[in-house]
This record gives C-alpha cells, structure tokens and sequence, in this order.
C-alpha cells in the first residue's frame, strides 16, 4: 500500500429500512489501490453498499472499516474518500469552477495547484466553456460532469462513484470512462464504481461483484465472471446477447437436448449425479454448420437475423420449443436457411435445475 490508496472492507453489513433488509451479512474486502465494480440489476442495493462506505448511511449491523479504521476515522479527516452521486449533489450557488475548486480550497491545496488541476479536469470533461455557469444553466450530462470532476479533483485514498456516466452522451461517455481508469493507473487510487451498464462493467473493474437482492452473487475478474459465472443469475446478468439456456439432459454418459445428442463426456465427475440439468451457451459459441458433420450435428431454421455490419445475430429454432440465439461472423444467413449447429463441451457451462448454480462439471 502506499499514500494514494486504502483497504476497504465490509464485515457481515446488514441494512435496513424500517422493516426491510436490502443489505444481508454482506462481506467484502477491496485492496488497496483496486478498481472494484459492484454492478446489479436496479434496487438490488449497490448505491446503498456505496453509501455505507462513504459513510452517509449507517449500516444497521456489522462493521465497514477503511484501512482497518472504523469510517468514523476517516469522515472526520475529509481526505480520504471523494464520491461522486448520482444526483450529482453540486453547490446550486457556485459557478462550475468553484464547485471544483471548493474542496481543493478547503483541503488547503495551493492556488498554482488548484488550477493546474481544473485546468486539465475541464479540459478533459469538455467543460472548459462552462466554467462561470451555474449548475442551474447546466444540462444533465453536464451537470454529472462536474459531479464527476469533482470527485477527480480531489486525489483521495478512496474515490467513490455511483453511475457517475449514466446521463453523459456516448461519445463522452467512452472519453469519460478512458479519462477514469487512466487516473487510477496513474494515482492508484482504490476505487469503488457502482453501474448496472455490464460493459461498463467489464471494461473498468479489476474485479466485478455482481449483486442480486442485497447480496453479492460472485466476485471474480471480469473474465472469470464471464467465462465461468457461478449461477444462473451471474450467466445471465453478463453478455449481451444473453446467453442461452436449455434444458438437457445426461444419459449414458451423453448430454442430451430433447432428442439430440450434445457431446460425451467421459469424466463423469459433478454430473453423474442427475439426469436433468440446466446447460449455457454463450451465443458467440454455437457453431453454425452448413451441412451434417456428425452424430453431434443438430439441425436448425434461422427465424430471424440481424446484421451488425461485422457480425450476425441469428435465431434459431432447433424445434418447436427450443430456440436458440447464436453469433457468427458469416454474414450470408437468411430467414428461412437450414443449418447446423453445434454444442460444444469446451464452451458449455451446466447448472444445477433445482439450485440454479453452476456445477463446474468440467473441474476435479
Ligand atoms: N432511504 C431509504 N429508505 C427506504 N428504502 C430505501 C432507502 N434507500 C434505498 N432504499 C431501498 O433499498 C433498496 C436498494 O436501493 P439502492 O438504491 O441501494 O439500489 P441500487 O442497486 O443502487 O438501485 P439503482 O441502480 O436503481 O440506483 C431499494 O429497494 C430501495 O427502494
């Protein structure tokens, strides 16, 4: 650890309203200088988690330490954590510049410094124009902006973020986010983003916890999160198109769709024990076939495409109740067009049918 960053953790946190728990016994540890997403479908409690670490809501049972300290310690030394809101939260009565430069003020940074700072902030935010406005005479996006510059001017330990790029255009969005992780790469500051955009998601955290309902589902890299997502929520959550999910079955050490044979499997291992069984497939793994290449061979009817210009999305009915999305770079597919495709074991993740969770059949 150094100067520029802190640990973060949350020891079994519960959170109530009244009578409602949105944060169960949650349990998480952030390391110093680590760019953690918590991303969730809407209501699920992220901006609560962030709210607690930042100290603006008391959890209601269990402890969220800040380098080991209680967060009382470091609320009242105003240095280490910046946040930026949602609602933005900007001085109704300060020109944009002075909302940046208050903090800064406040924190005794020196004047030469200060604007040094602010300088290369509007800059960066496309907000140089609007510097003498109120926030009042500001848009939405840029009014998050501000909000987010703010946050950036303040070099804390901690920097806290809950959808700071939700209300920017796209193009200023990638700019935004580029201009995000390279201050982390250069402060390494610990960071804590909360979305519910999953690209987002993907292209800034070290690490990603995906919650569900006051709870985190999995916490993992992006690439495991995606490769090999603990239930069927995280599956789902993660990957657009979403992924595919079919009932199967395991009969004589096969795996079967309805009729068709899927693939072997001779290590039997998790899977032996059942015989239904939920699989996943990512779209940009079913393997499209012009023709019959085996016995794993399934036949299909594109029923819709869509051209993306570098890439096609297909849906495909394997028969009457089982459709299937797929992704392939051949451009030529028709409505009407019989293929083939192909399931591959390498690329198939399977879950538990009662317990939705991922069985990692494939593991010792
Ligand atoms: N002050 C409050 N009083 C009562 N209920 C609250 C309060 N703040 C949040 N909640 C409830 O707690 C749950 C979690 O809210 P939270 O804002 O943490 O979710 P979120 O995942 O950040 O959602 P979003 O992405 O929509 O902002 C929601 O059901 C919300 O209605």
């Amino acid at each position: 650890m150094n100067d520029n960053n802190a640990t973060i953790e949350l020891k079994k946190v519960t959170k109530n309203f009244k009578n409602t728990k949105v944060i169960d016994q949650l349990d998480l540890k952030v390391v110093a200088g680590e760019f953690l997403v918590l991303l969730g479908p809407s209501g699920c409690g992220k901006s609560t988690t962030l709210r607690m670490i930042a100290g603006l809501e008391v959890a209601s049972d269990g402890e969220v330490l800040i380098d080991g300290d209680d967060i009382k310690k470091s609320l009242s030394d105003g240095h280490t954590i910046a946040m930026v809101f949602q609602d933005y939260a900007l001085y109704p009565n300060m020109t944009v510049y002075q909302n940046l430069e208050y903090a800064l003020k406040v924190h005794k940074v020196e004047k030469n410094e200060r604007k040094r700072r602010l300088t290369s902030i509007l800059e960066t935010l496309n907000l140089s124009d609007y510097k003498d406005r109120l926030p009042s005479e500001l848009s939405g996006g840029q009014k998050q902006r501000v909000a987010l510059g703010r946050g950036m001017a303040k070099k804390s330990k901690v920097f806290l973020l809950d959808e700071p790029l939700s209300n920017i255009d796209v193009q200023l969005r990638e700019k935004a986010r580029d201009e995000i992780q390279s201050l982390h790469d250069k402060n390494n500051q610990t960071i804590v983003y909360v979305t519910h955009d999953q690209l987002e998601a993907m292209a800034l955290g070290d690490r990603i916890a995906v919650m569900n309902e006051g709870i985190i589902q999995m916490i993992d890299t992006p690439e495991n999160i995606y490769k090999n997502p603990t239930n069927l929520f995280v599956a789902k959550f993660i990957g657009t198109p979403q992924i595919n999910v079919l009932p199967i079955k395991y009969q004589d050490s096969c795996l079967f769709l309805n009729e068709c044979k899927l693939f072997q499997i001779t290590e039997t291992k998790n899977i032996a024990k059942k015989t239904d069984y939920l699989l996943g497939i990512r779209p940009e793994h079913v393997r499209i076939l012009t023709e019959h290449k085996n016995e794993f061979s399934i036949q299909a009817e594109v029923i819709k495409t869509v051209d993306y210009g570098r890439f096609m999305q297909l849906t495909l009915n394997i028969d009457e109740e089982t459709t299937i999305k797929a992704i392939t770079e051949c451009l030529d597919h028709k409505v009407g067009d019989k293929v083939f495709i192909q399931i591959e074991k390498e690329t198939s993740i399977i879950f538990d049918v009662d317990s939705k969770k991922n069985i990692y059949w494939d593991r010792v």
